[in-house]
């Protein structure tokens, strides 16, 4: 059984939405289990993430899908708090060559959402975990022509939402849906095929890659 992990902070809820949408997508992929890890407040002592019972958690995943509200144009603290803590999986590389992938909501529009996206992907990076994106073009599914038009907002390095309320746009949670099946879907085709451990075996593996892009796994 493949595990997948949703670790994300959430203040006023939206991005908890998102989150369980990941997870809702993931677990629709048959041997997916979904580990889900929130980052609370109550796990932040004098400023340090406290949870390593989390920690432990994330280190039995196969796949990760990180999530925070975009604070001031990045992550939130506690989600920095969260990344802080992983200083020592970081020397081990103890997460490398697991999946990765990220989410973002924000108030506005163009509220520098990017930038958190940017962050998580450098912060997988730092692990040693391989990202993986959307391929949804922007406002819209080319993969299915269906007529939800996913990924509304057109980020491509992973799910940008926008909330003016507090309630979530329907096309992002179904954008989420999808993120998660992805991610989820690629796990299990890593698992099948091999450690996709560096870049000459994902080279090696390349038929097989795009037999999966065009659907065909
Ligand atoms: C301290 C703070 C900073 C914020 N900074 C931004 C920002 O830079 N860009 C943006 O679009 N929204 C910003 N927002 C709005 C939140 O990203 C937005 O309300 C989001 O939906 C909150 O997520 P949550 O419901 O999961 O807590 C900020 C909100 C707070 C409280």
């Amino acid at each position: 059984m493949m595990k997948l992990g949703v670790v994300f902070h959430s203040a006023s809820g939206t991005t908890r939405q998102l989150a369980q949408a990941v997870a809702a997508g993931a677990a629709e992929v048959a041997g997916v289990d979904v580990v889900m890890a929130e980052i609370v407040g109550a796990d932040i002592v004098q400023g340090r993430f406290r949870n390593s019972a989390l920690l432990q958690q994330l280190s039995r995943v196969d796949a990760i899908v990180f999530g925070s509200p975009t604070y001031m144009g990045c992550v939130s603290a506690q989600f920095k708090a969260f990344a802080d803590a992983t200083g020592e999986l970081w020397a081990e590389q103890a997460w490398a060559n697991k999946l990765a992938a990220g989410f973002t909501i924000g108030a506005n529009l163009s509220g520098d959402q990017l930038s958190t996206l940017q962050y998580l992907q450098v912060f997988s990076g730092q692990h040693g975990m391989l990202w993986a994106g959307l391929d949804i073009a922007g406002n819209g599914s080319a993969k299915s022509g269906d007529a939800t038009r996913q990924n509304r907002l057109g980020a491509q390095s992973g799910l940008i939402a926008h909330s003016a309320d507090g309630t979530v746009h329907k096309t992002d949670l179904i954008t989420a849906q999808y993120l998660g099946q992805r991610v989820a879907r690629l796990a299990r085709f890593s698992a099948s095929y091999g450690k996709l451990c560096n870049y000459a075996s994902i080279s090696s593996t390349y038929p097989v890659w795009c037999a999966f892009n065009r659907g065909g796994l």
